[in-house]
């Protein structure tokens, strides 16, 4: 029956293996747990998925990234097996459909695959329980279990949950992974709660895989030796269309991207793939290299989990990976075939001070905020030095391999560079160590903490925790000699300069440096118009900023993400230098016009940045540099990440956001479309909003309140703690600026093209930044994602990207007797209500002529008789604390398909309670509470505005 449903269903005639087999027949006796241990491609899949087939019920794969996901999901859709995932990123009514199934009696589903982080959020609860109960699930599956485990390299705090759902489902387990030593293996049993499971342990050794170590910096030029190795590899040098491909993995983004444009140069079709790109170059890039149209891709770690692709030839590190196991997976991509493939380390000890000084650094600062060493800290370092003396030993590659992962040494029979010539390697080691000691005996520079030598970082603008290895980094590690850098900038200068004879005299572009903190670098849009002087551009601007923002106690990096903002929205429309420049000019010099107590110092009648700007000088050391080359600790990193705005943002635990983010002004005005395809840099939305509040400044006179932002936030910590929202709001200042008239402008909520209003960002974008049926994403759950965030261990940006986060909790104890306060019935109301509408103008707010001043006042006085017993009526924003409020509890619940949509429903909603007449705050506390109420009775989950459009009737 195994035979004919491994045919049948998926079309193989055997098992790969006899320990494929053996698992199998385990798992469908269903009276045992089953752990196993396999390598990359052994077949592990098919391990939990012909069982799945065969049996009556559901299983349940818990498996660590969505790409991951979607992959297996797509091979069983392929072969006819009903299998599906609830994700984030899942389409609304692919959701809908599959919680009907699995609501059903006898749901079709087979697979059902989940992240960690999904199982553990509260929406999903429900149909967990409902499955449980109706005794409709087979199996839990844990894919990639390493990841349970503390000692586990891609350790993943959410999958240490899974043990009490383990107990709780009460049926069968299946742990797999590819890469467990003893010790993590062990504690994968322990944390997973598996009642003394078979274990099913294949040998680690590869024998098609052939493992070499070369010293980089003895080679006179890597590049050369990397191209040469790769030609060799993939057999071009023989057949030159053979069908191999292959992968170089780099530490930085920048080593991704310099590498990819030297292979390409040399040769060879390279192309770089890494967290920094944008969502669809990834996938452009990927689906290029499975295709066979790029050979060569040279990426982040964030590459390569869940690509089987099996004629991977060749699998080249050009920086040392984090530790022995990683190694063994990574490189583990290679020769999925069968067919002989090789796996090369370019060692340098330089790279290795670099990682073994952020490791430490970083496990020093968990140390601190945990008050306590633990193993595992001890674990990182340990399991970094394995892979450092895996590269500095004499002795036989997979020995060393198969040694650590407990395993006894296999036979190589020369599959390694140590066993087919001890002499070279020896040799090599030699001349490597006579180079270190001669560097060493030269270097004056004084080591750090750890033996690190500061210096060889280069300065860069961002931190570096060593989890994150897939980040943008200036001369870490990459290529961290000055000299190579330099030879690279002139390399394309020259190349450059060939280019320009025949492109009608273009001038050379240099491209830019790693820390360049400006938005679309690289982009040659604006003929003429260096990074240097955009650079440059840019440190005016900040300046011009942070002297605006100092009274708002903004800080320089904040000052920077507005700078970035103003300079890409002014670069994007600009059709030459001068243009650019002109209009750079013209911001910066009304910036300091605004700039209170601030005086433009001109010198012979022309300002110091006009000046500067004129001759291109480089930007002033002074504080920029700071920012520029401080060293950012790994603590912050994350808020020095490029965060991306949109409509969700992730790695925030605040389930109010959307609050907030509601209260937030719209970005609107010119380049507001730009804003919306382009997730922006480092920048908070509110600064964002400053930013667009910046750039209408160049249209219009008027003085942007800094400081209302500010406010703004406190209301909506105001709306999130239910306090007395008001009071943020002092009676004497009745004047709106921009951002909140913007807000309060109903136009973009009543366009009936069904097209979205200013501050809504286009469906692609949303999708970009993460929008999500589920509540924002981001690393962790729910308040704990702070910590849980910093204890994660080296995840990459994609991985962080890609993992879901457990929802915010249900509504609140205030929020229901906010609810229970508001229990005034509509009924007569409701008639006098309307009744009054026609008759009552809404309340004013006027314009200055011309529109040249975009500040508006509003005139809250009630231009209606007031109700009796009514005296104060509601403004717009009280209206909106109500609104929110009640709403909230229906978003944190998942009745929005998406957070902009539940914005888009509050504003409206405020609008509708203001409209037509004054009403008093109880009065509106009901209408909200009935019209909230009524509307979800009619629907289920508000997937689009067109299901509020009849809203405005109900309300009659
Ligand atoms: N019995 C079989 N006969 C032939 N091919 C098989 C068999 N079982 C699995 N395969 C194929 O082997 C490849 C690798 O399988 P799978 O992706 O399950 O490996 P894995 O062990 O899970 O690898 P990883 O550790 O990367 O997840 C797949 O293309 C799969 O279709
Ligand atoms: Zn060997």
């Amino acid at each position: 029956r195994l035979k004919e449903t491994l045919k049948t269903h998926f079309g193989f005639e055997n098992f790969r293996s006899k320990l494929q087999e053996d698992v199998v027949k385990a798992v469908v006796k269903r009276d045992r747990d089953v752990f196993v241990c396999m390598p990359t491609g052994a077949g592990k899949s098919l391990c939990y998925q012909l069982p799945a087939v065969l049996a009556q019920g559901i299983t349940l794969v818990v498996s660590p990234l969505i790409a991951l996901i979607q992959d297996q999901v797509d091979r069983l859709k392929s072969l006819n097996i009903p299998a599906c995932s609830i994700n984030s990123k899942l389409p609304v009514g692919e959701r809908r459909l599959i919680l009907a199934d699995l609501g059903s009696s006898s749901p079709k589903l087979k697979l059902l695959y989940i992240t960690p982080e999904m199982v553990a959020s509260p929406s999903f609860q429900p149909c967990l329980t409902g499955l449980c109960s109706r005794g409709l699930l087979s199996y839990l599956a844990v894919d990639e279990a390493h990841c349970v485990s503390q000692w586990g390299h891609d350790f993943r705090p959410d999958y240490l949950k899974l043990g009490s759902l383990r107990a709780r489902l009460g049926i069968p387990c299946l742990a797999l992974t590819a890469t467990a030593p003893k010790n993590v293996q062990d504690d994968i049993v322990k944390s997973l709660c598996l009642s003394s499971p078979l274990s099913f342990v294949s040998p680690v050794f590869r024998s098609n895989l052939h493992y070499d170590v070369i010293f980089r910096e003895i080679l006179p030029n890597p590049y050369v030796h990397l191209y040469a190795f790769i030609k060799k590899a993939l057999g071009q040098e023989n057949r030159p269309n053979s069908q191999g491909c292959g992968i170089v993995y780099c530490r930085t983004r920048e080593g991704c991207e310099s590498l990819a444009y030297q292979l390409t140069k040399l040769g060879i079709l390279a192309k770089a793939y890494h967290a920094g790109l944008k969502a669809g170059d990834r996938t452009e890039v990927q689906n290029e290299w499975m295709q066979g149209k790029v050979l060569v891709i040279v990426a982040t770690i964030s590459f390569g989990m869940g690509v089987d692709k099996a004629t991977v030839r060749f699998v080249a590190h050009w920086n040392l990976p984090k530790s022995l196991a990683s190694y063994y997976q990574e490189s583990g991509r290679a020769g999925r075939d069968g067919l002989p493939s090789w796996c090369r380390i370019y060692y340098s000890p330089k790279d290795k001070e670099q990682i073994s000084f952020l490791i430490r650094k970083e496990v020093k600062r968990r140390q601190e905020k945990r008050g306590c060493e633990k193993d595992t800290d001890r674990a990182a370092i340990t399991d970094f030095e394995a892979m450092v003396s895996f590269c500095v030993q004499e002795g036989c590659r997979h020995a060393a391999i198969s040694r650590f992962f407990g395993n006894t040494a296999p036979s190589c029979a020369g599959a390694c560079d140590f066993c087919r010539n001890p002499k070279a390697v020896r040799a090599q080691l030699e001349r490597a160590t006579a180079l270190s000691t001669t560097t060493q005996a030269q270097s004056e520079a004084p080591k750090g903490a750890f033996g690190f030598q500061p210096d060889l970082y280069e300065g860069g603008k961002k931190g570096y925790g060593f989890e994150r290895y897939d980040e943008s980094e200036s001369g870490r590690g990459e290529d961290d000699s000055t000299k190579r850098k330099k030879e690279f900038s002139e390399l394309f200068r020259k190349q450059m300069g060939l280019r320009k004879a025949g492109d009608g005299g273009r001038q050379d572009f240099v491209p830019p440096d790693a820390s360049c903190p400006l938005r679309d670098a690289s982009s040659q849009k604006v003929p003429g118009l260096t990074v240097k002087a955009r650079e440059h551009c840019l440190s005016l601007l900040q300046e011009a900023l942070y002297g605006q923002q100092r009274a708002a106690e903004t800080s320089r990096s904040d000052s920077l993400a507005a700078a970035v903002d103003v300079e890409h929205e002014v670069f994007v429309s600009s059709k030459s230098s001068n243009l650019y420049k002109a209009a750079i000019l013209k911001k910066v010099s009304e910036l300091k016009k605004t700039t209170p107590g601030v005086e433009t110092t001109k010198v012979g009648g022309e300002s110091r940045p006009e000046r500067e700007l004129r001759q291109e000088a480089p930007p002033s050391s002074s504080s920029v540099s700071e920012e520029l080359l401080g060293f950012t600790p790994a603590s912050e990193l994350y808020s020095m990440k490029r965060k991306r705005v949109g409509a969700g943002q992730r790695g925030s635990s605040d389930p109010f956001q959307a609050a907030r983010d509601l209260l937030g002004p719209p970005v609107c005005g010119p380049g507001s479309a730009e804003m919306k395809s382009t997730p922006p840099p480092p920048v908070t939305r509110g600064i964002q909003a400053r930013a667009s509040a910046v750039s209408a400044s160049s249209h219009s006179s008027s003085k942007v309140d800094w400081g209302l932002n500010r406010r703004q936030q406190k209301l909506a910590e105001a709306a999130k703690t239910s306090h007395n929202i008001s009071q943020y709001f002092p009676k004497e200042k009745q004047q709106w600026t921009l951002e909140e008239e913007e807000w309060l402008d109903p136009a973009p909520f009543h366009r009936s093209d069904g097209k979205e209003g200013g501050d809504q960002p286009s469906a692609p974008a949303a999708e970009a930044a993460g929008a999500s049926p589920m509540g924002s994403e981001g690393r962790g759950a729910g308040a704990g994602g702070g910590d849980s965030k910093a204890e994660v261990v080296m995840i990459s940006d994609d991985d962080a990207e890609e993992q879901t986060r457990a929802e915010p909790e249900s509504t609140t104890e205030q929020n229901k007797r906010e609810e229970e306060e508001a229990t005034a019935p509509l009924t007569s109301q409701t008639g006098d209500v309307e009744e009054k509408r026609d008759s009552s103008p809404p309340p004013k707010r006027s314009r200055s002529a011309g529109g040249s001043s975009r500040r508006v006042s509003f005139n809250p006085t009630p231009q209606v008789r007031a109700l009796p017993q009514e005296p104060s009526p509601v403004t717009l924003k009280e209206a909106a604390d109500v609104v929110v409020r009640y709403l909230d509890p229906f978003y944190t619940q998942g009745k929005f398909a998406s957070k902009e949509l539940f914005k888009a429903f509050a504003r409206y909603l405020s609008h509708l309670l203001t409209e037509g007449r004054s009403r008093g705050r109880s009065q509106v506390r009901a209408q909200a509470k009935a019209l909230i109420n009524s509307f979800f009775s009619r629907v289920q989950r508000c997937e689009s505005e067109a299901d509020w459009k009849d809203l405005r009737r109900a309300r009659s």
